[in-house]
C-alpha cells in the first residue's frame, strides 16, 4: 500500500516558567506528543480518538507546518514538511477544529471564491470550483446567504469547502462534527465517506468512539500524547472480545459499593457516571467472567441499600477498548 503521510516520532514539549518564592524560576516542561509515529496509506481514512488534551489537534498543527515539531518528522506524498514545506503543504487541505477563518461578513459562495483566488485560481476556475463544492456539500441553494445566517452545521460546511478549494489529495480534519446536531453530523459524516470515495486519503481526529468507528479504516488511539493501539476498529473491538462489560443503572453510587465491585474476583474495571437528567446513576462494570459475577453484583448493590434501574449487557464498543487500556472513559 503507498503511503500518503508518514509520521516518525513526532514530539512536541511545551516549556513554561514558574515564579517561585524565594527560589530561581522554576522551568516546567509538557509532554503534549511523546513520540508518535504511524502512516496513512493513499485512499484511507485514519482516526486519531482520543480524549481532550491527548494531543491530538497538536499533532494535526505539526504535519500542517504551523508548529515545529521538539523532534521527530512528517512527510506528505513523500516530501518532508520541515525540508520542503510548500511542496508538502501544497498536498493537504485542512479544517481546524473551530476554524473561524470563514469570513462571516461574506456569502459562502465569495469565501469560496475568495481562498480560490488565494490559492492562485483564475476567475474561471474559481467560479467552477465554488459551485462544484457548494453542490457537493449540499450548500448550493444557500450560496449566496451571508455565512453569519448559517447554522453551525453549515458554517462547519463552509469551512470544510474551504479545505477542498485547493483539490488537495490529502485533508485533515480537525473534530469536524464538534458541536453539531446529530443530524448535521451525520450529513457532514456522509460527505467525508463522499471523499474517500473520490480517492482523497483522510486524517481525522475525534473524541466520538461512534465517529472513529464508523468513518475509519484505522483508527490510533491516543492518550497523554502517545498511541496506544492502533489497528481496524474491528481488529480493536476483537482485541478486548474476552472482556464483557455490563451497564447498570441504579439509584445510588457510593465509594464502598465502587470499591467492594473493583475487589470482585474477574472485574477489570468500573466507571460511574451520573445522568443529570435522569438522576440515576450508571455503573459500567467490565470482567472477564460472565454469568457467575452477575449474582454477586446484584447482591452487592442491594448489600450498599441501592436498587437496580436496568442492566443491560453491552457488544463491545471503542470505549471499551480505551477503557481497558487506560482504565478511564474517554469522556473524563
Ligand atoms: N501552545 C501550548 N502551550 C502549552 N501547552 C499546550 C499548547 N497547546 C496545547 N497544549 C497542551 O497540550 C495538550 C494537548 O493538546 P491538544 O490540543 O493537542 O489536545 P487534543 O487531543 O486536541 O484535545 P482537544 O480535543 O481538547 O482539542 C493539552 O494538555 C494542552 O493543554
Amino acid at each position: 500500500m503507498e503511503t500518503a503521510v508518514e509520521v516518525l516520532n513526532l514530539k512536541k514539549y511545551f516549556t513554561s516558567y514558574k515564579k517561585k518564592l524565594f527560589k530561581r524560576t522554576e522551568k516546567k516542561e509538557f509532554k503534549a506528543v511523546d513520540g508518535v509515529s504511524f502512516n496513512i496509506y493513499k485512499g484511507e481514512i485514519f482516526g486519531l480518538l482520543g480524549p481532550n488534551g491527548a494531543g491530538k489537534t497538536t499533532i494535526i498543527k505539526m504535519i500542517t507546518g504551523l508548529l515545529r515539531p521538539t523532534e521527530g518528522s512528517v512527510k506528505v506524498m513523500g516530501m518532508d514538511v520541515d525540508k520542503n514545506p510548500m511542496e508538502a503543504l501544497g498536498s493537504i487541505g485542512t479544517v481546524l477544529a473551530g476554524d473561524r477563518s470563514v469570513y462571516w461578513k461574506l456569502t459562502a459562495r465569495e469565501n469560496l471564491e475568495y481562498f480560490a483566488a488565494l490559492y492562485g485560481c483564475d476567475r474561471r476556475e474559481a467560479k467552477k470550483r465554488t459551485t462544484e463544492i457548494l453542490e457537493k456539500l449540499g450548500l448550493i441553494e444557500k450560496a449566496d446567504e451571508l455565512v453569519e445566517k448559517f447554522s453551525t452545521g453549515m458554517k462547519q460546511k463552509v469551512a470544510l469547502g474551504k479545505a477542498l478549494i485547493p483539490n488537495a489529495p490529502v485533508v485533515l480534519l480537525d473534530e469536524p462534527t464538534l458541536g453539531l446536531d446529530p443530524q448535521s453530523a451525520l450529513n457532514l459524516r456522509e460527505i467525508i465517506l463522499q471523499l474517500k470515495k473520490e480517492g482523497r486519503t483522510i486524517l481525522l481526529t475525534t473524541h466520538y468512539m461512534e465517529e472513529a468507528d464508523f468513518l475509519s479504516d484505522r483508527i490510533a488511539i491516543i492518550n497523554g500524547g502517545r498511541i496506544i493501539a492502533l489497528d481496524t476498529p474491528e481488529n480493536l473491538k476483537k482485541s478486548i472480545n474476552e472482556v464483557k462489560s455490563v451497564k447498570i443503572e441504579l439509584t445510588g453510587v457510593g465509594e464502598k459499593l465502587i470499591e467492594e465491585l473493583k475487589g470482585l474476583n474477574g472485574v477489570k474495571n468500573v466507571i460511574s457516571s451520573y445522568d443529570v437528567n435522569k438522576r440515576s446513576y450508571t455503573l459500567t462494570v467490565h470482567h472477564v467472567d460472565g454469568e457467575a459475577l452477575m449474582q454477586r453484583f446484584i447482591d452487592i448493590i442491594s448489600e450498599n441499600n441501592s436498587r437496580i434501574l436496568n442492566i443491560n449487557v453491552l457488544e463491545p464498543s471503542l470505549e471499551d477498548v480505551f477503557i481497558n487500556l487506560t482504565g478511564k472513559s474517554l469522556r473524563e
